[in-house]
């Protein structure tokens, strides 16, 4: 068992605590581990029930704003559009395939960690740490066992993201704020205005490249006028 060993001293003792490090095990759903407790563990329905977890759990982004869980898009949700985006990308130098792979696989680890936001207390450390060792954990236990260029491919995929080490995975991370942004007014856009989320949109200065700045200017232009027209 991994674990910090902490201690607080206090005015006549310390008081020492062992904190148990989080680990993608403890956190296996039961729909996951039925199939892998099976006497022939089926690692294929293992992993898809794993993939089950992207498609029903929704962005912490919106649940924080108070939108109901019914109307939040989910993790899946926000990878597929990305991966739609991601074909979109005019740069001939951009291989748009493996950008459409790295938007599929980017947010995988949240199907067992969850959808940690930037304002979370956990912190980014110790999110990438968790996002991390479950990675690991599903390409090693539940995709390579099924396909082992399949576990290579994806873990790939998701360190080129991590380490943003191509320029495609440049173009991801930027796509990534691009299509919560663009969610952002769809849903500013469906309460009339009621909900704002500016505060989102401070990540645009951390986009870089000129197609998705191009893009998020647009988007932005647009939202102006949507505000501005509701105080006409
Ligand atoms: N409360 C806030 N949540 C935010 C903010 N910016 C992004 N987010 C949310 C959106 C997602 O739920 C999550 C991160 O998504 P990834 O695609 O990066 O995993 O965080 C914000 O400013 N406030
Ligand atoms: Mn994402």
């Amino acid at each position: 068992m991994s674990s910090v060993k902490t201690s607080i001293s206090t005015s006549n003792n310390t008081i020492s605590a062992t904190a148990k490090l989080w680990e993608p095990k403890d956190h296996i759903p039961n729909s996951v581990k039925e199939f892998l407790d099976l006497t022939q563990p089926n690692y294929l329905l293992g992993l898809l029930n794993v993939i089950q977890q992207l498609k029903i759990q929704k962005r912490t982004g919106w649940l924080d704003y108070g939108m109901s869980v019914a109307e939040s898009e989910s993790i899946s949700d926000h990878m597929y559009r990305m991966s739609i985006i991601s074909m979109l990308i005019s740069n001939p130098n951009v291989n748009r395939d493996k950008c459409m792979r790295i938007a599929l696989v980017h947010d995988m680890a949240e199907a067992i960690v969850g959808d940690i936001t930037p304002v979370d207390a956990i912190g980014k450390e110790e999110k990438h740490r968790r996002e991390w060792e479950t990675m690991k954990y599903v390409c090693n236990e539940l995709i390579k066992p099924v396909s082992e260029i399949a576990a290579r491919e994806i873990m790939e995929a998701w360190l080129d993201y991590e380490r943003i080490e191509s320029l495609e995975a440049r173009y991801v991370k930027d796509i990534d704020k691009y299509e919560l942004l663009v969610q952002c007014f769809e849903y500013e856009k469906k309460h009339n205005g009621k909900l704002n989320f500016q505060d989102f949109f401070s990540t645009v200065e951390n986009i870089k490249t000129d197609e998705v700045i191009k893009w998020t200017k647009e988007l932005i232009s647009l939202r102006e006028k949507f505000f501005a027209s509701l105080y006409k």
